[in-house]
């Protein structure tokens, strides 16, 4: 059933595609979903960034062109999924440890379009433990900052960033003030960036239960 309604929000975004323009895609088990339906527009659009190194393997996979994100100017549409999303469009990302590329691409895009399983809107954020990404050198520092805002951070055991980062998940925060908590988090001295997409939340979210699809905008 999961399985089925992440492939239908997936598929939905299609819609919001553009021929002629290069797009902009997320990591996750959602997103792949939705890549393996942007091959039927291979042809029609310039190509793609991606967020992680396992799109881009897919999308080469399917014989989209993906492009350096430095080279590209406009991005009218990015497509990804979310491991929590509210009402207000905010989320938490990061459960795949990609959130900083994610994080980067959302900011360069005109339209956010959050793809998910109908079971990730919630009506406040903060049960799934929130990802902050930072360099390894200052991970115990780091660590006792998020325990004096009352979050428990535990280290992703073998985990790696893209970005040859590590990940603290961080259990029980009060994120009862989504921008708020997320420009905090972000101030720590060598977090490089935290899975609080609120500032820059979802334009559009996409949500199937697998019978039906569910609009926010
Ligand atoms: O780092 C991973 C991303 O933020 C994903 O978008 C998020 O974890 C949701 O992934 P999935 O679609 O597999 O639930």
């Amino acid at each position: 059933m999961s399985d089925h309604a992440k492939k239908m929000a997936a598929e939905a975004a299609l819609e919001y595609i553009k021929p002629g323009t290069v797009v902009g895609v997320g990591t996750g088990s959602t997103v792949n979903y939705f890549i393996d339906a942007l091959a039927s527009m291979k042809h029609d659009i310039d190509g793609a960034v991606s967020s992680s190194k396992a799109s881009t393997e897919r999308l080469k996979q399917h014989g989209i062109a993906v492009f350096d994100l430095n080279g590209v100017s406009e991005l009218p549409v990015y497509v990804d999924g979310a491991d929590e999303i509210n009402r207000h469009r905010q989320m938490i990302k990061g459960g795949g440890g990609a959130l900083t590329r994610e994080k980067i691409i959302a900011a360069v895009a005109d339209r956010f379009i959050c793809i998910a399983d109908k079971s990730k809107l919630v009506t406040a954020l903060g049960d799934f433990p929130l990802p902050v990404e930072v360099i390894p050198m200052a991970r115990s520092y780091v660590a006792r900052q998020l325990v004096k805002l009352g979050g428990d951070p535990v280290l992703r055991d073998d985990f790696v960033t893209d970005n040859g980062n590590v990940i603290l998940d961080v259990y029980n925060l009060n994120i009862g003030r989504p921008i708020e908590l997320e420009e905090k988090l972000n101030q720590i001295t060598g977090v490089v960036t935290n899975g609080l997409f609120a500032s820059r939340g979802a334009d559009i979210a996409l949500l199937s239960d697998g019978q039906t699809l569910t609009t926010l905008d």
